[in-house]
This record gives C-alpha cells, sequence and structure tokens, in this order.
C-alpha cells in the first residue's frame, strides 16, 4: 500500500520547530530513507505517520485512507525505534507476540507466528530468554520481529541500527532490507548513517529545518543534487561560487573552467560542486579544465589516497581521490562539475 504526504505540516506546542509542507510519496513495497542533520524533523515526520504525534495539517493518507483520525494501533504500522522500546519483563517470545495479544488473537497462535518470525530473524532458540540476556544486535532483531508480528502493511524504522557496532550493523541492515522486501512492507527508514540510506533505499528523502529538499533515487541524490544543502550533506565534495562568463564556461574568481551551463544566461551566479573521484591527478598540459597547484593534506584510505589540492587563488583546496595524490596538476571534466542553482 502506498503511503502519501500530502503538504503535512505540524508545529511542536510554543514553539516554530516542526515540520513545514512536507509532501512526498512511498510507493507500495518501497523502502524511502529520510535524513538530514540533527533537528531536522525526521523523527517528528515518523511520529505524525505512526500516529504517535497528532495535530498536523495537510493529509497523510495510507492506502487511500486518511489516517488523521485513526487510533496508532488501527493503522497496522510496524515501529522499530533508536532504544528498541522492549519489555523487559517478559521473555523474547512474549516480546515479540505482544502486539499479537493487544489484538486478541489467541496464544496457540500467536505463539506459533511469534517464533516463525524469530526464525526469520535468525534467533529461533532464544524465545525464552529474557531481553536482558542478549545482545543489542540479538535486541534489535527481537524489535523487527516484533514489529513485523503483526503482518505490518507499513514499516517505520526509526534509527533501528544506531546503536550496533558496524560489523553487526552493516549485516543487520542486509537482512532488514531482505526481510522487508519479502514482506512487501511500506517502509520509512530514518538514519543519520549516510551510507545506511544509499544502501538500504529504493529512494531518499532530504530534509533540513523541518522541510524537504529532495526525495531521489540514492544515484540521483548524489549525483544530482538539487541544491548546495544536499551535495553538502550527501557525501565529500569542494563546492565553490563562480559566475556563468559565456554559453559553457564559468568563472571561479581563479580559473575560468569549461562546465554544462544548460540555458543559464551569462551572468548567472551559483555555485560548482565535484566530487573528490571525479578530480583526476596529473593530466597531460593542455588537458581541458586543467589547474595547477600542489598537493596539501594526505589521508592513505588503502586502496586510495584523499587529499587536498591547492590551487593559487582559490581559498579552499579541492578534495581529490586516487591511487596516487597529483604531484602538480589536476583537471576536472566539464560533465563532472556540478551546477548548483543559488
Ligand atoms: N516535544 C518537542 N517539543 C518541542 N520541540 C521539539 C520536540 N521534539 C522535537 N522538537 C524540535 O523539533 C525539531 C525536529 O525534531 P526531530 O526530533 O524531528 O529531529 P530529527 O531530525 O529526528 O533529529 P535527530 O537527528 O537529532 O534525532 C527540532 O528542532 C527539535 O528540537
Amino acid at each position: 500500500m502506498s503511503l502519501v504526504l500530502d503538504n503535512v505540516s505540524y508545529r511542536y506546542p510554543g514553539s516554530t520547530h516542526g515540520l513545514h509542507e512536507v509532501s512526498l510519496d512511498v510507493r507500495a513495497g518501497e523502502l524511502v530513507a529520510v535524513i538530514g542533520p540533527s533537528g531536522s524533523g525526521k523523527s517528528t515526520l515518523l511520529k505524525l505517520v505512526s500516529g504517535l504525534t497528532t495535530g498536523h495539517t495537510g493529509r497523510i493518507v495510507f492506502g487511500g485512507q486518511d489516517m488523521s483520525a485513526m487510533p496508532v494501533h488501527q493503522r497496522r504500522m510496524g515501529m522499530v525505534f533508536q532504544n528498541y522500546a522492549l519489555f523487559p519483563h517478559l521473555s523474547v517470545l512474549d516480546n515479540v507476540a505482544y502486539g499479537l495479544k493487544l489484538r486478541k488473537v489467541p496464544v496457540a497462535e500467536r505463539h506459533r507466528r511469534a517464533q516463525e518470525l524469530l526464525g526469520i530473524v535468525g534467533l529461533s532458540g532464544y524465545a525464552q530468554r529474557g531481553i536482558g540476556q542478549l545482545s543489542g544486535g540479538q535486541q534489535q532483531r527481537v524489535a523487527l520481529a516484533r514489529a513485523l508480528a503483526i503482518d505490518p502493511q507499513a514499516l517505520l524504522l526509526d534509527e533501528p541500527l544506531s546503536a550496533l557496532d558496524a560489523s553487526v550493523r552493516g549485516h543487520l541492515r542486509d537482512e532488514i532490507r531482505a526481510i522487508q522486501q519479502r514482506f512487501g512492507a511500506t517502509t520509512l527508514l530514518v538514519t543519520h548513517d549516510q551510507e545506511e540510506a544509499l544502501v538500504m533505499a529504493d529512494r531518499v528523502a532530504m530534509l533540513k529545518d523541518g522541510r524537504l529538499l529532495q526525495i531521489a533515487t540514492p544515484r540521483e541524490l548524489y549525483e544530482q543534487p538539487a541544491s548546495r544543502a544536499v551535495a553538502e550533506f550527501v557525501g565529500l565534495s569542494t563546492i565553490l561560487p563562480c559566475t556563468v562568463c559565456a554559453p559553457g564556461r564559468v568563472d571561479l574568481g581563479f580559473a575560468e573552467l569549461h562546465a554544462h551551463t544548460g540555458s543559464r544566461p551569462v551572468g548567472t551566479v551559483l555555485h560548482a560542486m565535484v566530487r573528490p573521484e571525479h578530480v583526476r591527478a596529473d593530466p597531460a598540459p593542455g588537458s581541458v579544465n586543467r589547474l595547477q597547484g600542489r598537493t596539501g593534506a594526505q589521508r592513505y584510505l588503502g586502496a586510495l589516497t584523499r587529499y587536498d589540492f591547492e590551487v593559487p587563488g582559490a581559498g579552499k583546496p579541492f578534495l581529490a581521490e586516487s591511487a596516487r595524490p597529483a604531484a602538480e596538476a589536476i583537471a576536472i571534466a566539464p560533465e563532472h562539475i556540478r551546477l548548483l542553482d543559488l
């Protein structure tokens, strides 16, 4: 079932913070990751969809039905939060079966279903354990099994992996994605981990100051950010102010470069963005967009070295990545200069 937010706004009582005119459309079975700086409204968005927070304007429509007046437990949405919110006094099995008990499913049936889900999340032998006897990763799986037990039509995941260390996180991330696809659950995933968003999501929605800046596939978001705020938040880049000085050319003050200026008239002021992997080291003399300078700070990353390349007059270095740092010059192909309108 698809989830549609249509011009949704919410303000916390007595404050100006919240969500401002957010419209987005999550297709049936799609996983949309919600990213953005701290305080941008990610959790607020999820709480409004879940019904834990009420009082928005605009419409939240799930499966064609307006959810505004529907109580939380009728929404058939499975939720997993950062702190798991498991019941410490209940066994693993009873935690997973909890939502079914609320829905008055008979005991034998709910235990059967809970066992089945524990199998799916890889915890078959743990049904009778207490929550305190589980690792963080195992607790996270219980939370996921509990969310899935009610056969949800939507999954709302708020930083579900943030408490886990990197190796468990990577593994569980793949598992959550596989389970989500298997269940075909329409999913919103809040994360502050960009890599998690890019790897797991069909599309990524970026919020800032309670507003939706862009929703796009991970590739589009990285390669074609719609604004400077998105470009700065997603991945590494060098962003410099520039002016269109002729069709197909921009003036950065210290150099003129060939770039795809499109229909922008001469004199347009904007920003040029370059990703580090698109900075070519030591191009032949006479190459297009060749810039002379010197390599500054270097960080060895194994297969690659990430380094600063200082071009006189640029004001800040170009961030570059290549097998070996440039000795005296770099070049950036015109198609790799992304122009961002102000
Ligand atoms: N109960 C509340 N009362 C007033 N303001 C709140 C309340 N909860 C959150 N806010 C404010 O609303 C804004 C959005 O908060 P929200 O928790 O949605 O952000 P977030 O993007 O999830 O942040 P984080 O990444 O830090 O978890 C913030 O400015 C926050 O301070």
